[in-house]
Formats: structure tokens, sequence, C-alpha cells
């Protein structure tokens, strides 16, 4: 049972994939008759990853293969009647659990379609049904969520700075176990890398996959030019030699020598890579050398502990490198290893089913102070299609016909919104009663969509360093609303 197999991944059965208080709330939940009261939850970031500007919402497609694989089985169930109290009784009665078998997923879920840029504070993600399933699918939505969106997003700067260049994703080996790897080679293909050398990740999402070879090969034979002759002759039409296994320059020289011979037989060397060393005087040194001889076609690959700001960094240089090989920086997310999103009760219906009653979660500080209602996120844009402002409203009440949005962390920052502004909502609906409503764009649909949203912000959004703030705000009525809930749970009188 310690090394359950992998193929097993977001397949049947990761019903279990939750914590337990997810479990002891749904007992509670059901002991109080309380299973199917209708609530409402929201997924949000309060703050974008990588102190930048913006986010890419990434990870629905596994969510909705979770949600809609979302049974407990008999060995799921046997597991939980094994579960004891402190004082040696079971943890869960059996007719809880027989209960659990008979349960259907029945929620309603209305989501950013992936690749969608998302800022801090507005829902990805809204589940509206029973209290017990609502509450119950909040570890996995975020385990799932949380992780794609940082890599996506660390991926969506990685193809900022390389521009137009090809960027490959080597990060499996260093990646937070098969797991990691698997879904970081998703997320940062939707992101906006070009291609994986996680085959299975290839298998599994379709996505390209490419590499070179390593160092070990170089040092199996005699020496570098016999290293490169053979592995021309396993691909005579896509081998890239990896030239700094002794000397960087000299290698080049030796792959260029290959090159040669290969041209004579009627192939192309396609690149050389650089993996230590100065990368932007050796790159330049070596495409010199290339064009010299004769090979301005053959590409010059980089890696070694790379990522946005060193790209950055190695472009302003000169640097003459054409594709970009990213691993442990782009798949750990290394500067930051965890998007701190949330899933949080925003709404309850009454008891006697008349209406809503709105919920918050109060904090010390007004950024972590949550938003009540049944939220929809407006996207206003200028007539190129370029995100101006967003606005979160109350689906459940009525919108004025003058809108105005205000800052909520600064209520005298507002601005009102012009009647003829174009808009688009971002969450869509996902399932309803429990029911895909219809296929899941592609992943490769996901990508463009990354590529098209990211590009469409204004560069102000997209910079590395101190980025300006992407204006998101509540609509007036919901403003106050808030304000009033606040003071109201605070115990002050609002007025
Ligand atoms: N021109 C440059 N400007 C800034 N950083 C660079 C430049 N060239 C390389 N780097 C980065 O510097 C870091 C250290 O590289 P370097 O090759 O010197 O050390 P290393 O990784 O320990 O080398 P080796 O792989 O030979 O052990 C890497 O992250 C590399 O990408
Ligand atoms: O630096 P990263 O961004 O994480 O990119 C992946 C690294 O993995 C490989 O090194 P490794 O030493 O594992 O094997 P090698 O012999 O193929 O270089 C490769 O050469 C890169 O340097
Ligand atoms: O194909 C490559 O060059 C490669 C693959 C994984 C890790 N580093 C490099």
């Amino acid at each position: 049972m310690n090394s359950a197999p992998l193929s097993g991944l977001y397949a049947p059965s990761l019903s279990l994939l939750t914590d337990l208080y997810q479990l002891t709330m749904a007992y509670g939940y059901w002991q109080q008759g309380l299973q199917d009261r209708e609530a409402v939850f929201h997924l949000y970031f309060r703050r974008a990853p990588f102190q930048g500007g913006y986010a890419v919402a990434a990870g629905l497609a596994h969510v909705a293969d979770f949600l809609e694989n979302l049974r407990f089985s008999d060995d799921d169930l046997t597991y939980l009647a094994s579960l004891r109290s402190a004082k040696g009784a079971p943890l869960f009665p059996a007719d809880f659990l027989a209960y659990l078998k008979t349960m259907e997923f029945r929620c309603d879920v209305d989501a950013m379609p992936e690749g969608t840029v998302a800022f801090a504070n507005e829902p990805l993600l809204r589940v509206r049904g029973p209290l017990l399933q609502a509450q119950l699918i909040e570890t996995a939505l975020l385990t799932i969520i949380n992780f794609q969106t940082l890599i996506a997003t660390k991926a969506a700067r990685i193809r900022e700075a390389a521009g137009t260049d090809t960027v490959l994703e080597f990060g499996l080996r260093r990646a937070q176990g098969p797991d990691g790897g698997l879904s970081a080679s998703r997320a940062a293909y939707l992101g906006g890398v070009d291609a994986t050398s996680n085959v299975l990740a290839g298998q599994r999402f379709g996505i390209p996959v490419k590499g070179t070879h390593a160092h070990s090969w170089v040092m199996a034979f005699e020496d570098e030019e016999t290293a490169f002759t053979a592995y021309a002759q396993a691909f005579p039409d896509d081998s890239v030699f990896l030239v700094d296994t002794y000397d960087t320059l000299e290698g080049v020289r030796h792959a260029i020598k290959v090159a040669r011979t290969m041209r004579a037989n009627g192939h192309e060397l396609g690149g050389i890579r650089l993996d230590s060393g100065d990368l932007a005087y050796l790159s330049r040194e070596a495409r010199e050398l290339l064009n010299e001889a004769g090979f301005p076609g053959v590409r010059i690959v980089a890696s070694n502990d790379l990522e946005e700001n060193l790209i950055t960094s190695l472009k302003l240089q000169g640097a003459k490198i054409d594709t970009w090989g990213i691993g442990t920086q782009l798949v750990t997310a290394y500067n930051q290893p965890a998007l701190g999103g949330v899933y949080k009760l925003a709404a309850l219906r009454k008891p006697d089913d008349s209406g809503w009653d709105f919920t918050i979660k109060l904090s010390e500080q007004l950024a972590k102070t949550s938003t009540p209602g049944i939220l929809q996120v407006r996207r206003y844009e200028s007539e190129k299609g370029q995100p101006r402002a967003d606005m979160l409203y109350n689906t459940a009440e009525p919108l004025p016909a003058q809108l105005t949005i205000v800052d909520p962390l600064d209520a005298t920052r507002r601005r009102a919104v012009r009647p003829e502004t174009a808009f688009r909502e971002l969450l869509e609906p996902v399932f309803r009663q429990g029911q895909l409503v219809q296929p899941l764009p592609t992943l490769a649909e996901s990508r463009t969509r990354a590529h098209r949203e990211v590009l469409a912000l204004d560069p102000s959004i997209r910079r590395f360093l101190n980025p300006h703030t992407y204006p998101v705000g509540l609509e007036e009525t919901l403003h106050d609303y808030r304000t009033r809930l606040i003071r109201e749970k605070r115990g002050v009188q609002g007025g």
C-alpha cells in the first residue's frame, strides 16, 4: 500500500485526496442535518506570485477530472472505517460511511478557463452546492490549482523574458516528486514553454517532447568528437551536442568538425548546448565559430539554473542564445514555492429557504478579510481588448444602473464605469448539478489563451520589478454591504 501506482494519479479514487478535517466536518454537518444546506465558496489568492503583477489560472482540467470521479470506493470506505477516535471507537460511524458510499457530486462550479490572467482577490473558481460536498472538495481543489497556477505563471514570466526564443522545460529530475514533475510540465506548457523533456507528460498531455544528451554520453566515449559522431549516427537529423564536458570552446570546435561530416552525408547539425560558465561570453564566441565555419543555422541552447531574470540579463549582455532549457527554477517555482490560494465560504442559504445569508471571514488585516456574496468577476477592456479594470459583484443582488468600482483597501479610490465599456464575465459554467456542462478547452487551446491574455496586459503590469498594480475592485453596493457586515461582525453598529 505504500507505493500506489503512478498511473492512479488523477484517475479514479482520488477521493481521499483531502485533509482529515474535511471528512470530520462532513460527518459533523451530516450529524447536524446540515449536509444539504446550499453553500457558496470562492477560491482565490491574495497576492500574485513572484512579486509579479498577475497570475495565469491553471489546473481546472484536473479539478474537473477529480470532481467527475468523486465517489468513495469500497477501499476508501474500508480505510475510513479503520480510523479510530482517541478512545479507540470508530472515528466515523457506519451509517455515515453508508451515506458517503451513495453520495453523488451535485455542485455547480463556475471558473475562469485555464490560461485566463487572474489578479489578487478574484475568484478563480466558485462552487455552489450542498454544504458538505462544497466543503469536502476544498483541499483537492487547492492543491491542484495552487500548484499549476504557480507554475503556469512562472512559465509565462520565462516566456516574457525569452520573447520569441524557444523555451524547453527540463525539470523532471529536480521536481517535487513524480506528480510535482508531471503537473509542472503540464502547467509550464500551458504558461508558454514550447516543449518538455518529460516523456510521461508528452504521452499524457500531448506536449511536444525534446532534448539533447547528457555529459555522461560524452564521458562514455574515448573523446568528445567520437561521442558526437556516434550521436549523429543515431540521430542524423536531430542532434544537439552538449559541448561543455571538458572545454566549452574546444567542444564547439569538435561539434563543427562532426557537423562538416554530417553535411557531407546530407545532414545538418541541429544545435549545440552550453551548460556552464559565462553563458553570455561563451554563446557569443560559439556563435562566431559556428558562423565562420558556415553553420549559421546551428542553434545555441543554454541551460544551467536559468530563470526569467537571468534570461533578461543574458540578453542585455548580448548573449547569442536561441533556445533556453529551464529545469529547477521553473518546476519548483524556486523563488516562491507555493501560491497561497484559499477557499472561503461566502454564502449560505437561509434555513427557511427564504434567501441567502452572505458570510465573511474577518481578519486584523483588511486585505485578508473575505468578500461575501455569490461573486462574478467582470473584466472591462479597451477597444483593443486591453484589460482596464476588474469588478467583483454579487450575482445574487441586482446591479445598479450606474456602476462604480471601489478599491476595497482604500474606499476613497473609486471609478465610475462608463456604460458603453466592453466587458467579459470571467467565471464560466463548468459543472451544473455535478455534471460537466461542456468539454473543457484542450491544453493547446488554454496555452493559446494564456499567451493572448498575458500579451494583452499593459507592459507595466507584466514587468518583473515593481509591477504596476492592476485595478481590481468591488462594485459599490457590494463594497457597502461588505463594510456593513464587517462592522456588524465586529459588534459596531453601522451607520
Ligand atoms: N553571463 C552571465 N551573467 C549572469 N549569470 C550567468 C552568466 N553566465 C552564467 N550565469 C549563471 O551563473 C550561475 C553559475 O554558473 P557557473 O557555470 O559559473 O557555475 P556552476 O553552475 O557551478 O558551473 P558548473 O556547472 O561548471 O559547476 C548559473 O545560474 C548560470 O546560469
Ligand atoms: O539547471 P536546470 O535549470 O535545473 O536544468 C536542468 C539541468 O539538468 C541537467 O544537469 P544534470 O547535471 O542533472 O545532468 P547532465 O549531465 O545532463 O548535465 C542539465 O544539464 C541542466 O543543467
Ligand atoms: O535534454 C536535455 O538536454 C536535458 C534533459 C533533462 C535535463 N537536462 C537536460
